[in-house]
């Protein structure tokens, strides 16, 4: 990496096309094809590389709708980014899409600290008119693929990273934005770089066949391979009629196409009398020789994913082309299953805050301490997504490769947690395993340990926790060797931890030790994407049958208040795809309880379960100091409403806590504490 002077000094003499005045500096090969856009800047934007340089980056609200109106080209970009990052994060890289304006919208990002620029976050704006020579500004400009390694960077601010961007082109050759793999490594070389950009140029090729495909789904497919990674895409309608080409089948055939307009396929290639029926290809592949100007070019061909329209190209026609013939009808090929817009089973950080803006600034703040060992504490009410958003932070921490470790202290029995959580050695008492138990801390020893309902761990385990993270040390029972663990803690609650130290069940310094990054996740019923969340679930949930919602079922669910949160939503669609016979869900298919009226609920008598219900249940507000606050509060009823639900399940399920969290759709975790906050048993 070059100082600021000789950083100047280069950019200024190469993009005045001047050779190198001192030896101060290498003007390295690559710098020629930068040279044009540094050039740009000095000359076009009216940029000074010597100028101390900020990134602008959009508010939460319009990355949201940046997203938004991107919302197709990330839907395919994602699982390619997915199935990629795996391989190059190891080595420090990220990855991010960049839409045509040169905002990044999205990323998957390895977040170590010494390899992650804050810099390069989703709404920060890369145009090249706004931040220089880039990557993904560049190559939007140059509409090729760009490696812009450390210095070759035009502002001095970026020269610590190196970045590899390739262009994506739509169904239609149109530019549509960028993906780019970036690293903060100001000791990359040149070599590394061509590699990845490789990778990159790759990548935009897979991202812009599976939007091709998808928009030309009522077509066959000829698909070749253009120089090393780019491959040419033609939609053919039955009758050999041209209907689309990407971007790269364009620029092989331009000529062609401009001179004689061509509308069938046999005006490019040489006609092959093999392929006279293409009915009889169905939905399987074809690999074909077929000649262009004496030379033989392998071709892979395949059906449709859809069956044909009677006009082709699904809406989409190829716009150098004269119109389309009408397809004959034909009959359907077997159908390709289009990839269903499933939920991946572990969420991201980035579902997680879907499009809520309070979730985007969790996220946010999450990020910035991941890598370290700052304890998160998750606050929220049930089922809003704390375990899914542990989760979350594990996968995207430096430590996903180590385990992580789930603990409930509601779940767990008084007696058992410190031999579960803290460990033991052999023998350390009567029934213990003969091997002893390492305890989940131990477990956890290099990756993340999750303490669920963390409201609910007795005092005198809270004092061992304390010990442990303030030492960093574990003793196990009967062992008495201590033995250090590195952890990232996430604790996660949903109780008011803040009143529970004031009420002296809650240790008030073990507190403010969780407390490290403290992330509120929302109620459903207050997150602003509530409608793209129910719509994810339920795609999630419908196996690729495409099912959709009517706008009254919408309607309802939208105003349902949700006192389950995503948890509940998922049983409630959940039970309605099961039911739906065709493909709009109504209503009816909607199984929701109506909202607890507002007060005045009377408890139903019910008969007590042997053994487990006891009387005397409370709900909070009918003990103590808070009596007077939420009685006849909505609050109140519904918390009366919920200890008669819970009183009436378990009284029905014969006192079986399994059995009753089964019907009430809680998890067993939850059922305790609900039980034990009602106190509902003894
Ligand atoms: N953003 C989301 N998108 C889709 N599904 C979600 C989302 N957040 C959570 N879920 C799903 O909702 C359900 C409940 O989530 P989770 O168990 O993480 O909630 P919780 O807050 O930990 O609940 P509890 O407090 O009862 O333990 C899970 O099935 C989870 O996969």
């Amino acid at each position: 990496m070059l100082d600021l002077r000789s950083h100047v000094a280069r950019i200024v003499s190469s993009a005045n096309q001047l050779a190198p005045a001192s030896g101060d500096f290498q003007a390295p090969r690559a710098a020629d094809s930068m040279a044009a856009s540094w050039r740009r800047c000095m000359d076009g934007y009216r940029f000074d590389p010597g100028a101390k340089f900020r990134i602008e980056a959009v508010s939460d609200a319009e990355l949201k709708r940046q997203c938004e109106a991107n919302d197709e080209l990330i839907h395919y970009a994602r699982p390619e980014i997915d199935a990629l990052f795996g391989a190059v994060s190891v080595s420090g890289f990220s990855i991010s899409l960049g839409n045509v304006d040169g905002y990044i919208i999205t990323e998957r990002a390895n977040y170590h600290p010494d390899y992650y620029s804050e810099v390069e976050r989703p709404g920060t704006a890369w145009a090249e008119p706004s931040a220089g020579t880039n990557a993904i500004g560049t190559c939007l400009v140059e509409r090729r693929p760009v490696g812009v390694l450390t210095n070759d960077h035009f502002f001095y601010e970026f020269s610590a990273l190196s970045c590899a961007s390739a262009p994506l082109f739509g169904p239609d050759a149109e530019l549509i934005g960028a993906i780019n793999i970036s690293i903060r490594n100001p000791e990359l070389q040149r070599e590394t770089l061509k590699v990845v950009l490789g990778l990159s140029s790759s990548l935009a090729d897979r991202i812009g066949e599976r939007m091709f495909r998808q928009a030309f789904r009522r077509c066959f497919i000829l698909k070749f391979a253009i120089g090393a990674v780019d491959h040419g895409l033609i939609a053919v309608d039955g009758d050999f009629q041209l209907v689309g080409l990407n971007h790269a089948a364009r620029d092989m055939l331009r000529d062609r196409i401009q001179l004689a307009r061509v509308r069938s396929l046999w005006a490019v290639f040489e006609r092959d009398h093999r392929l006279a029926d293409l009915s009889r290809l169905g939905g399987t592949e074809l690999t074909l020789h077929l000649q262009k100007g004496g030379d033989a070019i392998s071709v892979s061909l395949s059906g449709p994913l859809e069956a044909p329209a009677p006009t082709a190209g699904a809406g989409h026609r190829f716009a150098g082309a004269a119109p389309v013939a009408e397809a004959r009808p034909r009959p359907a090929p077997a159908p390709a299953a289009l990839p269903p817009r499933a939920a991946p089973r572990v969420l991201t950080l980035d579902d997680c805050a879907g499009g809520d803006a309070r979730m985007a600034a969790n996220v946010r703040l999450v990020r910035r301490v991941l890598g370290g060992s700052l304890p998160i504490l998750l606050l929220g009410e049930t089922g809003v997504g704390k375990d899914a958003f542990a989760r979350a932070i594990h996968e995207e921490s430096p430590r996903r490769a180590a385990p992580f470790v789930a603990f409930n202290c509601a779940s767990v029995p008084d007696t058992l947690i410190d031999s579960e959580l803290f460990g033991y050695g052999s023998g350390a008492f009567t029934g213990a395993r003969r091997e002893g138990n390492a305890g989940r801390l131990v477990e956890a020893d290099g990756g993340t340990l999750f303490l669920d309902e963390i409201g609910d761990m007795p005092v005198s385990q809270q004092t061992r926790l304390l010990h442990v993270l303030e030492s960093g040390e574990v003793t196990p029972l009967g062992t008495g060797k201590p033995r250090r663990v590195d952890l990232q803690v996430i604790a996660a609650t949903n109780q008011n931890l803040e009143a529970q130290v004031a009420r002296g069940q809650f240790r008030q310094d073990l507190y403010y030790r969780l407390a490290g990054a403290v992330i509120d996740i929302p109620a459903l019923r207050a997150r602003s994407d509530r409608r793209a969340l129910i719509e994810n679930v339920l795609a999630s949930l419908d196996a690729g049958r495409g099912l959709t919602l009517s706008p009254e079922a919408l309607a309802l669910l939208m105003a349902h208040d949700w006192p389950g949160n995503v948890r509940e939503l998922r049983h409630a669609l959940n039970r309605a795809v099961h039911l739906c016979e065709g493909t709009v869900l109504g209503p009816a298919d909607i199984a929701i309880r109506p909202a607890v009226p507002a007060a005045g609920l009377a408890a139903p008598p019910v008969p007590p379960a042997p053994g487990a219900v006891m009387a005397g249940a409370v709900v909070p507000g009918e003990t103590g100091e808070d009596r007077t606050a939420e009685a006849g509060s909505a609050r109140h009823a519904i918390a009366c409403a919920e200890r008669d639900a819970i009183v009436a399940t378990l009284a029905r399920c014969g006192g079986n806590v399994k059995a009753a969290a089964a019907a009430l759709q809680l998890s067993r975790a939850t059922l305790y504490r609900k039980l034990q906050r009602y106190r509902i048993v003894s």
